[in-house]
């Protein structure tokens, strides 16, 4: 028997006055995944995660989180799940030990599971050695590991992480996606919103967000094989005009450069891309061109409107 979905959201939309901040969102994420929020700046990943802690209340539509309806039963919801910021929200005047007591008890947690707890938060995320140390002070990834040893201290099914990793270095970046696959193995749904394309990657599925809608959304291999576009390698010497003549075509759904490569997005409604390509621009018969295999990046500019900047 398949269990319930952890998170269910039909017809979402959330308005600040006349702007609409998420438009008519649709969810239905599985328990124990890692599923990604992919977006820019502004497309409405804050908004969609505040909407279903039961922050904020929607203008329409229906969730429901782990069998809660939400906002109406969202102080029910509130100890069942874990919620963390890319400000990591910690308080700098207390030690590592006092940050942990302190929102353990706001979770309602008895003091000796609390103290059973803070314990192996201090073992599992790495804070023993600086268990006494204020936060004001501690690196970027110290403030993480705590973050995350805070949003998960009271065991939650459900966690959500908002841009958690937004001012580590990658090495961090690396070490706090292994913690999150631990999590996940234990049995912990996670909701993780980023920007960073390599991090979508690492998610079982994820939406594309752009201006407030769901542009695609699925396993990302999935996102790949189906992708409406063909990309071609170009390496060519003069490939800033050749940039603006192909971004000029209607087939052509983007071209970036990469190192002395063009990346181009081509539609399938092109056949054979590498000939069409050479029977609009003679100058490429000569020029090495090649059908390169999709990454995650070509999907996000295939279907926002990214990639004809
Ligand atoms: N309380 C608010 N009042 C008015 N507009 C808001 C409010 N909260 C968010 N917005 C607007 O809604 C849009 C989506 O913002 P949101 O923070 O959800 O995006 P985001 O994808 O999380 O981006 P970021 O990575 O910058 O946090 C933005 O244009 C933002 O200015």
């Amino acid at each position: 028997m398949t269990s319930a979905p952890a998170i269910i959201a039909k017809g979402v939309s959330k308005r600040f006055g006349k702007f609409t901040a998420v438009k008519q969102l649709h969810l239905n994420i599985p328990q124990g995944q890692i599923y990604g929020f992919l977006g820019p700046n502004g497309s409405g990943k804050s908004t969609s995660i505040r909407l279903l802690t039961g922050l904020l209340a929607p203008s329409e539509g229906n969730i429901q989180v782990l069998g809660y309806q939400v906002p109406e039963q969202a102080e029910a919801l509130k100890t069942q799940i874990g919620y963390m910021t890319q400000k990591f929200s910690l308080y700098d005047d207390l030690t590592v030990i006092e940050n942990l007591a302190f929102i353990g008890r706001i979770y309602g947690l008895d003091p000796v599971t609390l103290a059973t707890r803070i314990e192996q938060q201090l073992l599992t995320y790495d804070l023993k050695p600086i268990e006494h140390q204020r936060v004001e002070g501690m690196s970027g990834g110290q403030k993480q590991r705590l973050s995350l040893a805070a949003a998960t201290i009271h065991s939650p099914k459900l966690l959500f992480l908002d841009e958690p990793t937004s001012a580590v270095d990658p090495e961090n970046r690396r070490d706090f996606w292994e913690q999150l696959f631990d999590l996940c193995d234990k049995g912990t749904t996670i909701l993780i919103s980023t920007h960073y394309m390599d991090e979508a990657e690492r998610c079982h599925q994820l939406a594309i967000m752009e201006a407030g809608e769901i542009r695609a959304h699925g396993e990302p291999e999935q996102l790949m094989l189906q992708m409406g576009v063909n990309v071609v390698e170009i390496l060519y010497p003069d490939l800033r005009r050749l940039k603006a003549q192909l971004l000029a075509l209607e087939e052509v759904h983007s071209a970036a450069q990469l190192g002395v490569r063009l990346r181009v997005l081509i539609s399938k409604h092109v056949s054979d891309p590498i000939d069409w390509l050479k029977c609009r621009f003679p100058e490429l018969l000569t020029a090495e061109l090649e059908i390169a295999r999709p990454s995650l990046e070509d999907v996000f500019v295939s279907v926002t409107g990214e990639g004809r900047a």
